[in-house]
């Protein structure tokens, strides 16, 4: 007689189909559940209101995420027409008018819904007191050099993962900050240079200075000064491509407190700065705005201040960032022998050349190229003591995975509590992982219950019977 096949008798059958919707219904709970409901977001907007320029930024990150495992992004930002905040002093309604251009400009959107809401949010608040900038306030150097550092190791994913940290190197129009951890500073050398965070469970030491004075646009005035001491009608200005010609006011030129005091008794109301477009001589006159001669500490950079020496890789982004890429410098894997050549080369190309072959640049900015390009050098290995070694270790950036490097990320990172202090708890298995998981045990469940009817099967009876 044929021997019917177990597999296709009508209780096995019925059982297999009722196991295989138990596993698949078993799994399609188990994904459903532990997906992410739709995603909602939480923004948060910082106005930047720098020396040269204002700036407006929207982050977004996960709602339901916001104090754990969400990453803020950049998702909007807005440059402000027309100067820094501190040129509305004399008629102040014009500063809030320049916002609203900033903001009517980004309500134009093609995101429509969630860019609406925030916009209307900021409108209101703006429109509805203008005068009442509540949420407003004046970073400290000190905060603004450790926010930086903030940003661009929050978007490294540095943090979270405790991981070496990368220093952060601004350049500002007024001002200027290095930030970096450094194992040879615990802040007892200099308290005011010292910043402590614990961050994720992992703690920091962070040394950051602030220079005032020595963003590139007042470090250009301190080498204007220097080289207009006497009062004198022309100056050959190397740092100033040959050919360049213009009449600059004296009362301008001294019309800030970096170099207020400093004003020539008698000078005429204007002199003439003519270029002569030479590195090496512009070198000594940017050398000439540092002090490298004072020190009450074990080690300074310049003007007196504390300084351990270099330490990783760091993140060199606004002034740094332009200029730099302009002059197609951002390699820092090019020995600085070759960076000096170049910038020797640039500094010595003739102004109708210069202007010939960049004729959408800021003629502002073209002309000044030289002069930041030698600032930002000696700046570096003069400054800060970066050696051809450490220099290496610089990157050149305007963003990190989308967001702009600066310190705005990081205050608002600050303001939200977003950065934990301790490790958020981590689910003990990752989502691929528990899905994984279940549908094994679901596969082995069903296994063990087809095993469990094994003594019914028909031909089993047949065996010979152990007694
Ligand atoms: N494309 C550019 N090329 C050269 N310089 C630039 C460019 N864009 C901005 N700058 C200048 O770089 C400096 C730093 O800019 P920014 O970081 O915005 O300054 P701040 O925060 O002090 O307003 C300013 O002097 C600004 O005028
Ligand atoms: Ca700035």
């Amino acid at each position: 007689m044929k021997e019917k096949n177990p597999w296709k008798t009508p209780v096995t059958i019925i059982i297999t189909v009722i196991g295989v919707i138990v596993i698949v219904a078993l799994v399609t709970v188990a994904v459903l559940q532990n997906k992410p409901l739709l995603q909602k977001y939480k923004y948060g907007i910082v106005l930047d209101a720098g020396s040269s320029h204002t700036a407006l930024y929207i982050y977004k990150w996960p709602a339901e995420k916001d104090n754990n495992t969400g990453r803020a992004e950049q998702t909007h930002v807005c440059k402000v027409k027309g100067g820094g905040i501190s040129s509305y002093a004399a008629d102040p309604s014009k500063a809030g008018e320049s916002l609203r251009a900033c903001i009517g400009d980004a309500e134009r959107m093609e995101n429509s819904t969630a860019s609406d809401r925030v916009f209307q949010a900021v409108k209101e608040t703006l429109e509805s007191s203008p005068f009442s900038y509540q949420g407003a306030r004046i970073l400290s150097g000190q905060e603004e050099g450790a926010f930086g550092w903030v940003t661009v190791n929050y978007l490294d994913d540095r943090l979270k993962q405790g991981l070496e940290t990368t220093g952060a190197l601004d350049l500002g129009g007024a001002s200027t900050q290095i930030s970096f951890v450094s194992d040879n500073f615990d802040g007892s050398e200099s308290l005011m240079n010292s910043v402590t965070f614990r961050l994720y469970g992992n703690d920091y030491n962070l040394y950051t200075h602030s220079f005032l004075c020595y963003g590139k646009d007042q470090a250009q005035r301190l080498a204007l000064a220097h080289q207009t001491q006497s009062g004198l009608e022309k100056i050959l200005d190397p740092c100033f491509n040959p050919g360049y010609n213009r009449i600059q006011n004296y009362s301008v030129l001294y019309d800030s407190p970096c170099v207020s005091n400093r004003k020539p008794q008698t000078a005429p109301t204007s002199f003439q700065l003519t270029g002569t477009g030479n590195y090496r001589e512009c070198q000594k006159i940017v050398r000439s705005i540092f002090n490298f001669t004072t020190c009450k500490y074990s080690r300074c950079s310049f003007n007196g201040v504390f300084q351990p020496p270099v330490q990783g890789g760091f993140g060199a982004f606004s002034a740094y960032y332009f200029v730099m890429d302009f002059l197609n410098l951002t390699d820092t894997s090019m020995p600085l022998e070759t960076v000096k050549e170049k910038l020797t080369s640039y500094c010595s190309t003739p102004w109708d050349q210069i202007k010939q072959q960049h004729q959408r640049v800021k003629e502002k900015y073209l002309a000044e190229y030289c002069f930041s390009g030698t600032y930002i050098l000696t700046l570096l290995t003069e400054g800060y003591n970066f050696t051809s070694e450490s220099y290496s270790k610089i990157k050149f950036i305007k963003k990190i995975k989308g967001s702009d490097a600066g310190w705005t990320l990081g205050y608002m990172l600050n303001l939200t509590n977003m950065i934990p202090a301790e490790a958020p708890d981590t689910p003990l298995l990752p989502h691929a992982g528990y899905v994984s998981i279940v549908t094994i045990m679901a596969i082995l469940l069903f296994i063990l219950f087809i095993l469990s009817l094994r003594p019914v099967w028909p031909h089993c009876s047949k065996l010979p019977q152990v007694v």
